[in-house]
């Protein structure tokens, strides 16, 4: 035969097995045909027995000198029943040696393969039969890892829920028909994303082709507590790559932290390819009814949350399949598809009202009950929030009694609406309360009318409740008085009138109560019903003063400003901001607005009054000009809180610097002065954080130890027996503690602040201006964290780092001169790893503009800091700290600063 393989071709050529051997030609060799029918193991039989005969038959010819003509005619074409190539209709000439190794490779693949498959099913690339099986077998695998578990078959949809370790009960018989479909594959794909998802860890899908590989997920992440799984089961990232294309989608279902928002699940898929688009979309599709199965996993609660299958489709389409999230649909989610060449990544998921995913089931330990409860109940009262109380909720008692005053429904009803955080809401009606909203969230409207305003109240009262109990659930040990995230919104009118409002984590503040009474009393607050003693400082957009609520023995701070003169200078808008921006606070360390009202073409905003002074001012009263590293740690902690919460907001403060940080009356700090932020959108963002971390920004101790609250374990908590022998105790507690960092790292960090946001305004304080800004490129968030670095080292040193002799070199120096360090004060290695992290020229590569202030807050520098109960801490000690007494001032400020009418409308006094 060797001698022969340049003399025989064997041509594939279907058509003219078709037209019945229109050349005529191929009649001599037509025990060579095979037919499509036949098995390929009688095929092969036959083939190998014509060509022997053939073979043979011509051998014996030309060895007898047998005439050319017969070669000629056995190097025409002979059909071959089983074609080789897909393009049926070509011909496409083989040599009979090819054809034969060909035919044996092939069928020799075939039995490895099979026989691979009968040893295991590891193998994907073996046939459909094995990718399917392999398919098959990650589905199986995963969300039993992943806990998963397929409940009920509900048609074509997938319902997935998301269950801890301890409620793996997979029933997984009713999966297996499934399987041998295409939609089998598709379906294994989606689910092996959506285990993966759940996968407490950092693991990932690959899919390349039809394959799915699945990473094996660590040990040690599978090891940590059910609370942190249903967080870390909320991220969840998959690469998939097509034969040609390489995509990158992601399924990332961000949720937040707390657990007020862990209410709000968000569900962003991102799926993106060239080829291999993947949208989460439901195909109508009967003929493959039959081989879809749905498989619905047991979920707590109603909302499962749900991923819907596509039903069938060819395998041909697999590349271009739509996996649709039910929820997305429901406009829980948002479903992102990349045009080719386009990885779409959007990172950013947008909080939904979509209900929590709970994990009932799973729920076995008290705190996880504790968790639950405040999630149903902020879910609850989120849910009233949206859907009852949109526009009229107010909290009870505050609305009870603001409706006996008339001027708060005329108010109302006069509009003076103004924009407000949420675009649909508006804040009106003054001397109303405000509401108790998430942030960002709906601003309550009361309306004028006593139906709804009864309604209202019923709804108020519920709300109330709710409120309580999350209160409730939430409260730390802290005597302060309860903590919310919430935030609430005051009533807003430039008309005139006042507000009276209720913020949670005041609520118990006696100027509540006296603001309310004034308000019953007068019905309309102006500045007539303040005595106003002492100018307190005097700003860009007006002046400062103390004042008494008259007969009340309340002060306050009451920044008055001259709307005329604000229109002039076109200072309007920075007003206006500053105006919303307060309303929407409600934080221990920002200030509370407790009404706002317009008197004589004045715009008056009554806030809480810091007796302490600013950190400008103190800073200078501390020996050497400088605060001690815990003092000034103390306070920046205070402010980085502050910030993150603004930025939680949307809040860009950009203008941070000691003169803004108030000091109250027990010593810790309100952080004022909003008219320079900028107000942004923020997306929450579930971000994994083991690959994220960047050991470039943070140098030193960082990676050796860091703080690891709730899990900081001090040396001299260790129990020596847990220790291994052979470890010293300081050792072992110095590798537990790397351990247990390292392992925080690792879990999905909340980014609810604004990292994308942008602003190309020239605003600031010369010396602590960014870069970004100084260069006018563009700048961020990141603002924020370099105004921080700049504080920091103000405190510690007693002077900003690149001050210079004038504006224009304090400038320069910031976008080109490095960061140096003074000689003295001592300043621990700590401190100033942070404030090189912070003072980073580049904002991309700035400590904090990846992930915010949670990022900072792991900085060493404040390591063993209880962030949770910083308002329990006491504060550094203040110097000679002269606090007024009320009568004291009352009898200094009358008629001495201000000259006040209280009885008529007519009010005069030095504005500026
Ligand atoms: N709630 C308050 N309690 C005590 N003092 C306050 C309070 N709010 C402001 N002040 C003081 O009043 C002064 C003027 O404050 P204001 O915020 O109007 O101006 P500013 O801080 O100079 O900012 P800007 O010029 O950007 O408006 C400040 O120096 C501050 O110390």
């Amino acid at each position: 035969m060797g001698s022969l393989s340049g003399t025989w071709e064997i041509v594939e050529a279907t058509e003219e097995l078709n037209s019945g051997n229109k050349t005529g030609k191929n009649q001599k060799l037509p025990e060579l045909k095979l037919g499509y029918k036949d098995n390929i193991d009688d095929d092969i039989n036959k083939l190998f027995e014509s060509i022997s005969q053939k073979t043979s038959r011509d051998l014996s010819l030309l060895q007898d000198g047998t005439s050319p003509k017969m070669k000629n005619a056995l190097k025409k074409p002979i059909t071959v029943g089983v074609a080789r190539s897909p393009r049926i209709g070509t011909s496409e000439p083989v040599t009979l040696k090819q054809a034969l190794r060909d035919l044996c490779i092939s069928k020799a693949s075939e039995m490895a393969a099979i026989k691979r498959l009968s040893k295991s099913t590891s193998s994907p690339r073996v046939s459909e039969v094995g990718k399917i099986k392999t398919l098959y077998n990650a589905v199986v695998a995963e969300p039993s890892r992943a806990g998963l578990s397929f409940v009920e078959s509900k048609g074509t949809v997938y319902e997935v829920s998301l269950v801890s370790e301890e409620s793996k009960s997979v029933s997984l018989m009713e999966t297996s028909h499934y399987c041998q479909t295409e939609v089998g594959k598709i379906n294994t794909l989606q689910n092996s994303a959506v285990a993966e998802a759940c996968q407490p860890g950092p693991s990932c899908v690959e899919s390349k082709g039809d394959i799915v590989e699945t990473s094996p997920v660590p040990e040690e992440i599978k090891a940590i507590s059910s609370e942190k799984t249903s967080q870390t089961c909320q991220n969840a990232k998959i690469i998939s790559t097509s034969e040609k294309v390489h995509q990158s989608p992601k399924l990332a279902i961000p949720t937040t932290q707390n657990d007020a928002e862990a209410s709000m699940v968000q569900s962003n898929l991102v799926y993106s390819s060239t080829k291999f688009d993947v949208q989460l979309q439901r195909m109508e599709t009967s003929q493959t009814e039959k081989q879809d199965s749905a498989h619905s996993l047991p979920v707590s609660g109603t909302n499962a949350s749900k991923l819907e299958l596509p039903e069938n489709t060819s395998s041909k389409k697999l590349g271009n399949k739509a996996l649709v999230s039910k929820n997305g649909r429901k406009g829980r989610s948002q479903t992102v598809s990349s045009s080719s060449n386009s990885v779409n990544v959007n990172r950013s998921s947008k909080l939904s009202r979509s209900t929590p995913r709970t994990v009932k089931s799973v729920i076995r330990n008290k705190n996880l009950s504790k968790k639950k409860l405040k999630q149903d109940s902020s879910s609850v009262l989120s849910a009233l929030t949206s859907n009852e109380m949109n526009n009229k909720s107010v909290p009870g008692q505050t609305q009870l009694i603001c409706q006996r005053c008339r001027c708060t429904l005329e108010n109302t009803s006069n509009g003076g609406s103004q924009e407000s955080i949420a675009s649909e809401s508006t804040s009106p009606g003054d001397g109303v309360d405000s509401s108790n909203v998430h942030a960002g969230g709906n601003n309550p409207v009361l309306t004028s009318t006593n139906c709804n305003r009864s309604r209202a109240v019923a709804k108020v009262k519920k709300t109330t409740r709710l409120r309580e109990q999350l209160e409730f659930s939430q409260s730390s040990k802290s005597s302060q008085g309860e903590y919310s995230s919430s935030t609430s919104t005051s009533d807003d009118s430039n008309v005139s009138g006042s507000t009276c409002g209720n913020r949670p984590h005041m609520s118990k503040d006696v100027r509540w109560e006296a603001i309310r009474h004034a308000c019953m009393q007068h019905g309309v607050l102006g500045l007539r019903h303040f005595n106003l003693l002492k100018k307190l400082g005097c700003g860009d957009i007006g002046t400062v003063y103390l004042a008494e609520l008259i007969g009340t023995n309340c002060l306050f701070a009451i920044k008055v400003m001259d709307n005329e003169f604000l229109a002039r200078r076109k200072k309007m808008p920075r007003a206006q901001t500053e105006r919303e921006i307060l309303r929407m606070l409600d934080h221990p360390f920002l200030p509370t607005l407790y009404a706002q009202f317009t008197s004589d073409n004045l715009s008056c905003l009554v806030m809480e009054y810091c007796p302490g002074g600013d950190l400008h001012v103190l800073r200078q009263k501390q020996l050497g000009r400088s605060f001690s590293e815990p003092a000034a740690r103390f306070y920046v902690a205070e402010v980085l809180l502050a910030l993150e919460y603004l930025h939680m907001l949307g809040v860009v403060y950009r203008d941070l610097k000691p003169e803004n940080i108030l000091v109250r009356e027990d010593g810790h700090i309100m952080l004022t002065d909003f008219d320079l932020s900028f107000r942004c959108a923020v997306s929450p963002t579930l971000l994994k954080s083991s690959s994220d971390v960047d050991p470039a920004k943070i140098s030193g101790p960082y990676t050796r130890s860091s703080c690891i609250e709730p899990f900081c374990i001090e040396p001299s908590c260790q129990v020596p027996c847990f220790s291994p022998r052979f470890l010293p105790a300081s050792a072992k507690a110095r590798k537990l503690k790397t351990d247990l960092a390292a392992h925080v790292r690792s879990l999905p960090q909340l980014v609810a602040e604004p990292t994308d946001a942008r602003s190309n305004s020239f605003v600031g304080t010369h010396e602590y201006l960014a870069p970004e800004i100084i260069k006018g490129e563009g700048h961020g968030a990141a603002v924020d964290w370099w105004t921080f670095g700049v504080f920091l080292y103000e405190l510690l040193y007693g002077r900003t780092p690149f001050k210079g002799c004038n504006n224009e070199e304090t400038l320069a120096n910031v976008v080109l001169q490095g960061l140096r360090f003074p000689d003295s004060p001592f300043v621990s290695f700590q401190a100033r790893d942070l404030i090189r992290g912070l003072l980073v020229k580049e904002p991309e590569n700035r400590l904090g503009s990846e992930k915010g202030a949670a990022e900072i807050k792991q900085h060493p520098f404040f390591e063993g800091l209880n962030w949770a109960l910083i308002r329990c801490a006491i504060p550094p000690e203040l110097p000679d700290f002269c606090d007024f007494g009320i009568s004291e001032l009352t009898q200094q400020g009358k008629g001495k600063y201000l000259e006040c009418n209280a009885t008529g409308d007519h009010v005069e006094f030095e504005l500026f």
